[in-house]
């Protein structure tokens, strides 16, 4: 698989564009690398490229008019022109338009094609589209990556969470180029080997979003289950029974009733998921037999099912502080008051009840600490900061001390 020829001249290559790691980021200002397509990623790519110290060069169907949209250090030209100039081609246009650059094959023998594209629905052509692009142009080197950075996080820079990039290619020398590239962007490259890898990042962005479908679809029903229950226990009921009208409760108390009930539900349905596979591996006595596909997606979005859980937990932790700023609570307190004023009762402390309510506040604070602190472990760049002690650690601390009120 890594046998693809150099077609161009490959000490040109390496000596053209990539820094040598030793000198780094200072060396970028020497290199060009080009772009095909004038769109949102060739923007953003374009003004990731200059921050970090590169020359870039665009090659556009219309120079003239996309110049206009790139900082003027940039070269707009025209798609021969830009890609005589750079041995590295982002191509940046859609997989149906790969055919146009067909008259450009013989400028790009031995050349770097970066594919950036992605598609619209999973396995959407029964090749990928790199490998469509390896197809057009054989005598040029492709490699797969960068599609999993939106043109947005590309503009925002390295310090966005969003840093990893799938990197694979059928030769060593222009992966290994791309992802030194990768890495001088500040992105964190993942080498995934051959081409035969661009279905699977291609795949991955559309992946990534699907991991969070179900979760949310729980998490809805669950809401809409535990309103309605609410709904019915505690203003329906009262009010067929004894004509008592409580339907100011349905913004505020019903809502906030729902939340913490779905938050605890489905954090149970993340540990839950570990525990099933924890009981399939000692039925079946071994850790080595797959799970069944309901229970591998299942645990394969345990992440989205916990951060879900910290959203109804956070939003139930300011409903609850704004609880006694409701003008409801008011007429109740001053009813309250002078019922007790007129039963003569001077001083109404009890004393379990004061211990009850303290507790269970401070418990509450504190497992929404603890949540928080889970959820934040769970962002790719704080995870991988940890060691796997520290990281278990963590995830036992909350598993005894959950509570919730
Ligand atoms: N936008 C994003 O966030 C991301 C985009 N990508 C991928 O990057 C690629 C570009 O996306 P994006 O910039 O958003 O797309 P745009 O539609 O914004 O831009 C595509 C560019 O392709 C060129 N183009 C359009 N039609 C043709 C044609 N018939 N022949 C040749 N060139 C044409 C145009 O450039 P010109 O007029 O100058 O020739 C146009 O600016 C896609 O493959 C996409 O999947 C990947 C990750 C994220
Ligand atoms: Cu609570």
């Amino acid at each position: 698989m890594e046998s693809i020829s150099m077609m161009g001249s490959p000490k040109n290559l390496s000596e053209s564009f990539l820094p040598n790691v030793a000198n780094g980021i200072k060396d970028a200002s020497k290199m060009t690398v080009g772009i095909i397509g004038s769109g949102d990623f060739a923007k953003s790519l374009t003004i990731r490229l200059i921050r970090c110290g590169y020359r870039v060069v665009v090659g556009s169907r219309n120079p003239k008019l996309a110049a206009e949209f790139f900082p003027h250090v940039v070269d707009v030209t025209h798609h021969e022109d830009a890609v005589t100039k750079t041995n590295i081609i982002f191509v940046a246009i859609h997989r149906e338009h790969y055919t146009s650059l067909w008259d450009l094959k013989h400028l790009l023998v031995g050349k770097i094609l970066v594919d950036v594209s992605n598609n619209t629905r999973v396995d959407q052509y029964p090749d990928s589209n790199a490998e469509y692009l390896a197809s057009l142009f054989p005598d040029s080197l492709i490699v797969k990556g960068f599609n999993v950075v939106s043109a947005w996080s590309l503009q925002l820079g390295p310090k966005d969470a969003s840093r990893q990039v799938y990197i694979c290619s059928n030769n060593v020398q222009a992966r290994h180029q791309v992802t030194e590239l990768a890495r001088q962007l500040g992105f964190i490259p993942i080498d995934l080997g051959p081409l035969s890898s661009s279905r699977e990042i291609e795949n991955l962005p559309l992946r990534l979003f699907t991991l969070w479908k179900g979760p949310v679809v729980i998490a809805i029903s669950l809401a809409t289950f535990f309103f309605v229950y609410s709904f019915i226990r505690d203003v329906i009921h009262p009010y067929v029974r004894n004509q008592q009208s409580d339907f100011y409760k349905i913004p505020i108390e019903i809502v906030n009733k729902t939340l913490p009930i779905v938050a605890i539900t489905l954090l149970s349905l993340v540990y839950l998921s570990g525990l099933i596979a924890a009981a399939y591996q000692l039925y079946y006595s071994t850790k080595y037999r797959r799970f069944p596909p309901w229970l591998d997606s299942w645990l394969q979005c345990r992440k989205q099912l916990g951060l879900l859980s910290f959203f109804f937990a956070a939003v139930h932790v300011a409903y609850s502080l704004c609880l006694p700023m409701r003008r409801s609570e008011r007429y109740l307190f001053l009813n309250m008051a002078y019922q007790q004023v007129h039963a003569n009762v001077e001083n109404s402390w009890n004393e379990e009840e004061v211990w009850r309510i303290e507790m269970y506040i401070s418990f509450g604070i504190m497992s929404l600490g603890l949540l928080s602190l889970l959820a934040v472990t769970s962002i790719p760049s704080v995870n991988s900061a940890l060691n796997w002690r520290e990281f278990s650690f963590i995830q036992v601390c909350y598993f005894q001390n959950n509570v919730c009120c």
